[in-house]
This record gives structure tokens, C-alpha cells and sequence, in this order.
């Protein structure tokens, strides 16, 4: 039995790869959900996390759609909540099915989640979030007219999006809730969608519309419950120096001075693997005991039964080396 407190982060993959019907996203997090039952299984404290970038856009698509005066669409934080709800109901229904066929007794609870950013964030004024479905450039020309207020980007060769603020996260308004819970022995579903945006004024939390990224939110929720493990799970097994170069090399032990020279180098896209590389950091320069790890859903068990995946650690001074000597990483 291992009995470490893991926050783990769900990618796009893991709820929505194209059919976004309810029935799909509930059959791809049964399948999820058979993957993380096996740290339950361990012994391992879970504290899950998950996206909401395709669904909460097309949740807005749907309340503009049937939106009148006496039905008003809702403002995005609340939006935000309600993909919460539905993805958080879709997970613990489903965790609760595995956690059964297993023969395990542990309870599963959403915990509806809100991230206090700073109202002065500058990502307030400079929107970098992909929300919604992907549109053809004709398609976006044509919602510009009609919607000017909204903007719209190039999203990795793939098609173009919706934008909306991303601020940081600099707290988790139920973090201590989040605690309870896994001291009861209850796996909490937090931050969903990386949490409902609010700022502080005095004694109220007032809802701003935005998107946070849900790889910093788990970041700040693993640093507040003193969480051992971050793990950020995406599409691919590990990170890669070189990507989908000829000459790609994938991350298997890397330190944080590694990690911010492959920054410096531009070796990971903008709104895909570099917040999660930001994350890890942010995540073993607050707990230099704890690790975070990159990897994908379908590599949990080797993860588990051998450590593979790309494991970021705080540079730890060797003894046995020069002082200014940082543990390196090792490819393979
Ligand atoms: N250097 C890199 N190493 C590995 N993957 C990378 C790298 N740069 C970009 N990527 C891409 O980033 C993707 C993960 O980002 P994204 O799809 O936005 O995450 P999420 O799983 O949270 O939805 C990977 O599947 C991969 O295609
Ligand atoms: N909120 C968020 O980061 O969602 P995605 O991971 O789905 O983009």
C-alpha cells in the first residue's frame, strides 16, 4: 500500500475525443475511471481534477441558441459551474460503478469548486483560453460580424477557436473542504474546468467571466492540501524535446533547471504543453519533496508498476558532485 496524496489532472482525451453527446462522455469516463480505480487500489489518497474547454463553450453556444428575455443566458462563471455539475455527476457516477466492480467501498464527491484570481490579472484584457468547437476561417469571419465583443485564434493547426481570460489561480476557496474529504477516506472531484473564476471584495467572492487552465488549478489545489503528487495526464506518455521532430527524445527523469532551459528553447507549444511544464514546476518549486508527472491515462499501470512517464523533480544538490553540479535529465 502506497498511501500518497495525488492530485490528478484529467485531459480533453479523458472525457471528450469527438462526439459530444452526454452518452459518449459518460462512456469515455467509464473507461477513465477503470484507469484511476488502480491508485484507489494501491492505497493512494485521489483528489481528481478535469477540463472543460470544449464543453463549456458549447454550453454557451446552446444557451445563446435558446436565449430569450425571460431566459437570459448565463455569464461564464456560472457557466462554468454548471460543466462542473455535468462533468463532475458523469465522473462520480462513473467512479462509482469501477469502484463497485472492484469489490472497493469509497465514496466519490464533486465538490463545486470556485479559484480566487487577482481582478488586475493582465490575462483579463489579453484572452488565450480555446473554448467550444473548432471552426473554419470562413466560419470565423462570419461570427466576428455577428458577435464583435468575441475573439477568436488559430488553435495549433487544427482550426480556429474562441478565446476567453485565463487568469491564474491564486487560491482555492474550498481547498480545506477538499482536505476533509480525503481525510474521511472520500475521493473529492475539485477545480473542475479549473474552478469557477472569483475575486475577493472584502468578505464576497464575485464571479468574473473567464476560463482558468485546469493544469494550474490542480497546480494550486496539490500545493494547498500538501499533495505528494501532481499527475497531469494528456494524450502522450511523455514530454518530448524535439517533438515530433526526426529527432524527438521523450523525458523520462527531468529537473526543474532542465525544464526551464527546454523553455527557453521554445520546446513546448503555447496553450498545450507548456502550461502543463509551467504547472509541474510551480508545483516541485513549492514542495521540493513532492514530484509531478506528465504522462497519458492509458499509462497508468506502467506508471504504477515502473515509474514511466516524465517524472519532474526539484533539483536536488548530490553530494557526491561539485556544488553547482543539478541532478540532469535522462532520455531515452
Ligand atoms: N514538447 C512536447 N511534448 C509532448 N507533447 C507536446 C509537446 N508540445 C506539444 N505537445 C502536444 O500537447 C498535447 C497536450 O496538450 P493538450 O491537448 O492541450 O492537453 P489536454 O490533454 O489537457 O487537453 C499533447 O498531446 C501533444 O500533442
Ligand atoms: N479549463 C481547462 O483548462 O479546460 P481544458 O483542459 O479542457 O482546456
Amino acid at each position: 500500500m502506497t498511501n500518497r496524496k495525488i492530485v490528478v489532472a484529467l485531459g480533453g482525451n479523458a472525457i471528450l475525443a469527438h462526439d459530444a453527446s452526454a452518452q459518449a462522455q459518460q462512456q469515455a469516463l467509464l473507461a477513465t475511471a477503470k484507469y484511476l480505480v488502480e491508485f484507489i487500489k494501491q492505497g493512494d489518497q485521489l483528489i481528481i481534477s478535469h477540463g472543460n474547454g470544449p464543453q463549456v463553450g458549447n454550453l454557451l453556444l446552446q444557451q445563446a441558441a435558446g436565449a430569450s428575455e425571460q431566459n437570459p443566458p448565463m455569464p461564464l462563471d456560472t457557466a462554468v459551474a454548471m460543466t462542473q455539475g455535468s462533468i463532475g455527476y458523469w465522473m462520480q457516477n462513473a467512479m462509482a460503478e469501477v469502484i463497485a466492480e472492484n469489490g472497493l467501498e469509497v465514496d466519490v464527491a464533486s465538490v463545486v469548486t470556485q479559484v480566487e484570481v487577482s481582478a488586475d490579472d493582465p490575462a483579463f484584457k489579453h484572452p488565450t483560453k480555446p473554448i467550444g468547437p473548432f471552426y473554419t476561417k470562413a466560419a470565423v469571419d462570419e461570427l466576428k460580424v455577428a458577435h464583435p465583443e468575441q475573439q477568436f485564434v488559430e488553435d495549433a493547426g487544427r482550426g480556429y477557436r474562441r478565446v476567453v481570460a485565463s487568469p491564474r489561480p491564486i487560491g482555492v476557496k474550498e481547498a480545506g473542504v477538499v482536505n476533509q474529504l480525503v481525510k474521511a477516506g472520500i475521493v473529492p472531484i475539485s477545480v473542475g474546468g479549473g474552478g469557477v473564476p472569483v475575486v475577493r471584495e472584502g468578505n464576497r467572492l464575485v464571479g468574473r467571466e473567464a476560463v482558468i487552465d485546469k493544469d494550474f488549478a490542480s497546480e494550486k489545489l496539490a500545493e494547498l492540501v500538501g499533495a505528494d503528487l501532481l499527475i497531469i495526464l494528456t494524450a502522450v506518455d511523455h514530454i518530448f524535446v524535439n517533438f515530433n521532430q526526426p529527432t524527438q527524445q521523450r523525458l523520462t527523469q527531468v529537473s526543474v533547471s532542465d525544464l526551464k532551459r527546454y523553455i527557453a528553447e521554445d520546446q513546448f507549444a503555447k496553450g498545450s504543453m507548456l502550461p502543463k511544464v509551467e504547472a509541474a514546476i510551480q508545483f516541485v518549486e513549492h514542495r521540493p519533496a513532492g514530484q509531478a508527472v506528465v504522462t497519458s491515462l492509458e499509462n497508468i499501470g506502467e506508471f504504477l508498476a515502473t515509474g514511466s512517464g516524465t517524472v519532474i523533480s526539484a533539483d536536488v544538490r548530490d553530494a557526491t558532485r561539485p556544488d553547482d553540479e543539478l541532478t540532469t535529465t535522462t532520455h531515452d
